[in-house]
């Protein structure tokens, strides 16, 4: 097993395996499909606000409920938790099966909670049980106009 693989948890060690980790932990949560570059600028400027970055990743069940098509996630969870894994700027990566990450967050308990600029920290529900035990929040605005969803629209165009 690559070495990377070990920065891979389930749900029940992750509790064990945050205690580890330096402090502040930093912890975001998404899908991260096909990885682009607004992925990784994104966690690499997450990671920064603290001192180690947990990452809470979307089972393939949990994005069939998301809506974003039929044919989500074109990689499966297991996969898409092994790359985002080979990145310097993740520390340990996790599933979550539930429609948000609430209990992942509630379990973790990260001394920040960051997610991309698309979302109102203070209305989502990880922002919001964050900021009660006395964490903070952080938007990360996006810096390049990369999304999965324009990469498949990219792709489909081309091949037909
Ligand atoms: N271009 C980007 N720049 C900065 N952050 C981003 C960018 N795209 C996504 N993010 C952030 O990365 C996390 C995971 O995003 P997600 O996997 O939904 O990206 P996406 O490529 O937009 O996906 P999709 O097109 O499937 O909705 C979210 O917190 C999101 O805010
Ligand atoms: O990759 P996405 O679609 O940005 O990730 C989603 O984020 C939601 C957000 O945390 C608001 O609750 C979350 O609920 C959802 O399960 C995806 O992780």
């Amino acid at each position: 097993m690559p070495k990377f693989e070990q920065k891979m948890c389930s749900r029940e060690e992750l509790s064990e395996r945050v205690k580890l980790l330096p402090k502040p932990v930093v912890l975001t949560n998404g899908v991260f499909d096909l990885l682009h570059r607004g992925h990784v600028t994104y966690l690499a400027q997450a990671r920064e606000l603290g001192a180690s970055l947990v990452l809470a990743v979307n089972t393939d069940a949990s994005v069939k409920r998301l809506g974003k098509g039929d044919d989500r996630p074109i990689n499966a969870c297991e996969d898409r938790m092994a790359v985002l894994a080979a990145l310097a700027a993740v520390d340990l990566v996790v599933p979550f099966d539930d429609d948000t990450a609430l209990q992942t967050v509630e379990i973790a308990r990260p001394d920040i909670y960051v997610k991309g600029g698309d979302y109102d920290m203070h209305s989502i529900p990880e922002g919001k049980a964050v900021l009660a035990y006395g964490g903070r929040v952080a938007a990360i605005e996006f810096e390049h106009d990369r999304s999965t969803t324009k990469t498949l629209l990219k792709m489909r165009s081309t091949s037909s």
